[in-house]
């Protein structure tokens, strides 16, 4: 599990402040657009010589929700994070392989980094919104770091329906001009959730979002993705079994074994991952007989 700091949020996986790409984009006038098929071929990764993924592929449908699960340490953050280029922060870090984003490689020559975050949203396992700034301006912060501009009137649509996707604007719509880090926990993380469908992205990856948060905050986000299952594709790392039955239509069962690289075991419908899974060490984990 890599540390995001949580005073220099990327939010969205979005540009660094003050870039200007995409300026002519205006996210506020245009509608969600549609969820992306994402597909993974082939994918190994390191940090150093440590190789912790070892050509790891997996199709993840358009507009659907697919869990990842395993132990710690197999490998799941690291996979999720080579699906937007965060992978590549870390200074030792490498990795090889294609990450096929509606079939054009997000690594592709010419391709852009700031693309694909735009594109593929990030949510992470601590809420970290900006804790003094408004509920309001949190929503758009990603707007200002891609260096998109909206009217006022743009911005207020904007907020309010990421609000409503995320699950939070009845709760906030009396109190945008609050600062984010009054809102608890599980708000704080509905509102990072907001936050990141802001810049439209057509696909969200979360790093086990309930981690940090009670079970009733859990439900309810478990309840958000359910509800923008359909409108955006959703990577989830979890570790919690019974939230990936709630909330995944497929599911992919990491392991790394004796010190080897991470890699999938078995994936498939999340009934048959649950239900009837074909590799004896799948069934072992999802008993909950180790890890
Ligand atoms: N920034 C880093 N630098 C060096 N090694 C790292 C870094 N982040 C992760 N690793 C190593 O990579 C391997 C995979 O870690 P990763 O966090 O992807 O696993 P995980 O399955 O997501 O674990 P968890 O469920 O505990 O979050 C581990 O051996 C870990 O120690």
């Amino acid at each position: 599990m890599i540390d995001i700091p949580a005073t220099a949020p990327d939010t969205t996986g979005s540009a660094p402040a003050g870039s200007t790409a995409d300026t002519a984009v205006l996210p506020a006038v245009t509608s969600a657009p549609a969820p992306a098929r994402l597909e993974a071929r082939a994918v190994s990764a390191w940090f150093g010589t440590h190789k912790v993924l070892e050509r790891v592929s997996l199709d993840m449908p358009a507009g659907r929700v697919s869990a990842l699960i395993g132990p710690s340490g197999c490998g799941k953050s690291t996979f999720l994070r080579t699906l937007n280029r965060m992978h590549e922060l870390i200074p030792s870090a490498a990795m090889s392989g294609e990450v096929l984003f509606e079939g054009e490689d997000v690594y592709g020559a010419g391709r852009r980094l700031t693309d694909a975050r735009r594109r593929i949203g990030m949510v992470f396992q601590k809420p970290n919104p900006f804790p003094a700034m408004s509920i309001y301006d949190n929503v758009l912060a990603g707007l200002r770091l891609t260096g998109t501009k909206a009217s006022r009137r743009e911005k207020d649509e904007l907020v309010e329906e990421c609000l409503t996707r995320a699950g939070l604007w009845k709760e906030v719509r009396d109190r945008l001009r609050q600062p984010g880090g009054a809102l608890s926990g599980g708000q704080q993380q509905r509102l990072c959730i907001g936050r990141a469908l802001a810049v439209r992205p057509r696909v969200l990856l979360m790093d086990e979002p309930c981690s940090a948060l009670d079970p009733t905050s859990t439900r309810r986000i478990e309840e958000t993705i359910q509800e923008l299952s359909g409108q955006v594709t959703i990577v989830i790392v979890t570790h919690n079994m019974q939230q990936a039955a709630r909330v995944s239509q497929q599911c992919a069962f990491f392991l790394a074994e004796q010190g080897t690289p991470g890699g999938i075991v078995e994936h498939g419908a999340t009934e048959q991952i649950f239900g009837s899974p074909a590799d004896s060490r799948t069934a072992d984990y999802v008993a909950g007989r180790f890890g």
